[in-house]
């Protein structure tokens, strides 16, 4: 069986060699402790982890740590991120350590991926290269089932292919999902018979771990045609459960919530690229990595690195969308897809229904944004007749989110 090699940034605390702070990791996540121990017997060796060379980055070091497949419990996921992402980021003689990608051979990925992928999800909008527009119903919480709907129907009707929940909606009394969902459903129903076109809603099936699964299989019997998880929050395991349930077979949009208190620091903690591995293998079909452009800070080339690794072939496993969202307006839509590339969902909360002319407009300004930028013609000279977009540029075009 082939190993898996995990990558980390380390930087060790004053007088503690980058030797003995990459050793103590490798042996923290495998055979070892702080001190040598009588039963750590000849025969458990093979488990042990192999340092690879050491190279300085930063102020610290970078190196890649070889873990054996046989230390894995096949498809048990929190214990393959109590091997790569365990103890080690508490070593008190290390000051800083951030797990930066990990090679999963396939012998350790038994789950089937994606069951739509950007092919998938590009079959059921109709769409064959340009990047699909998104919205996130804002305000965030408070609008009841029957305005919800009608914000759904305006973003619908103005052109966007996509629309959901945002992370803290669930199913609170003031908009439950029996009868939030319905009421989308029926309004994109609405927009199907007047444009043809169909448009996704992710409802947020977010909740315990003995309940998502229920969830999910109501959402699927009142009509949804795709579902969000907030993975960080719900648990990795959350995806596969939902992706493997053979009741279900929607599309899951997976939105990151909390990822930054573990993906932001530089020097600690976890990027998203090993995130976006789990993603991918345990069936998300879409999956927030950042922006280039919008309100949350992000590094540039991690962010087109995990693109990539949600779009490039990997291990026969089909492709996940990634979401540029979070501060995403029109102004910022051609550098957004000149740097990310088409393959790219582009969603906006306050960049739709902060339009001056409100939902509908924005999610056209959207819509024409792209249009341009596929085109190739200038955001400016697009707007001088899309009404829609000179409006939105009129009002964001100089905003810094
Ligand atoms: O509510 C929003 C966006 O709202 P708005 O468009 O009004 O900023 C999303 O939760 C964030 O985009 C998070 O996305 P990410 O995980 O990609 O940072
Ligand atoms: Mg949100």
């Amino acid at each position: 069986m082939a190993d898996a090699v995990a990558t980390y940034y380390f930087r060790p605390k004053e007088g503690i060699t980058p030797e003995w702070a990459a050793k103590a990791i490798a042996e923290e996540q495998t055979t070892g402790t702080w001190t040598d121990v009588s039963t750590r017997e000849e025969y458990v060796h093979y488990l042990d982890g192999q340092v690879g060379k050491i190279t300085p980055s930063g102020d610290g070091y970078q190196v890649a740590i070889r873990y054996p497949a046989e230390i894995f419990e096949i498809g048990n996921i929190p214990q393959y991120l109590s091997v790569f992402a365990g103890n080690l980021f508490g070593l008190s003689r290390i000051a800083g350590v951030r797990l930066l990608d990990v090679e999963f051979p396939k012998e350790i990925i038994p789950f089937k991926g994606p069951k739509f992928g950007i092919e998938g999800v590009r079959k059921l909008v109709g769409t064959t290269d340009r990047p699909h527009v998104g919205t996130i119903i804002k305000p965030k919480v408070g609008l009841n089932p029957k305005d919800t709907a009608e914000v759904a129907y305006e973003a619908a009707i103005g052109g966007v292919d996509l629309i959901k929940d945002d992370e803290t909606l669930t199913d609170q009394k003031f908009c439950p999902i029996s009868e939030r969902l319905p009421a989308v459903m029926e309004k994109l129903d609405q927009v199907k018979s007047e444009t043809g076109r169909n448009v996704l809603y992710a409802v947020n099936i977010s909740t315990a771990g003995d309940k998502i699964l229920e969830r999910a299989r109501q959402a699927k019997e009142m009509g949804a045609n795709m579902l969000m998880i907030d993975v960080i929050v719900c648990g990795f395991d959350a995806v596969r459960v939902i992706a493997e349930d053979p009741s279900i077979n929607l599309p899951l949009h997976i939105h990151r919530t909390m990822h930054a208190a573990i993906t932001r620091n530089r020097e600690h903690g976890i990027a998203m690229r090993p995130f976006c591995r789990l993603v991918r293998m345990l069936g998300g079909d879409q999956l927030h990595t950042g922006t280039v452009s919008g309100k949350m800070e992000h590094d540039m080339q991690e962010l087109i690195g995990d693109n990539r690794t949600l779009t490039h072939p990997w291990h026969g496993i089909k492709s996940v969308f990634p979401v540029s969202s979070g501060g995403i307006h029109p102004g910022g839509v051609v550098e957004e897809i000149r740097v990310l590339g088409s393959d790219l969902i582009l969603q906006a909360g306050g960049g739709i229904h902060g339009h001056p002319d409100g939902t509908r407009a924005g999610a056209t300004a959207m819509r024409q944004a792209v249009d341009a930028a596929m085109e190739e013609i200038p955001l400016a000279t697009y707007a001088e007749d899309h009404n829609e977009l000179r409006r939105a540029l009129e009002k964001w075009g100089k905003v810094k989110v």
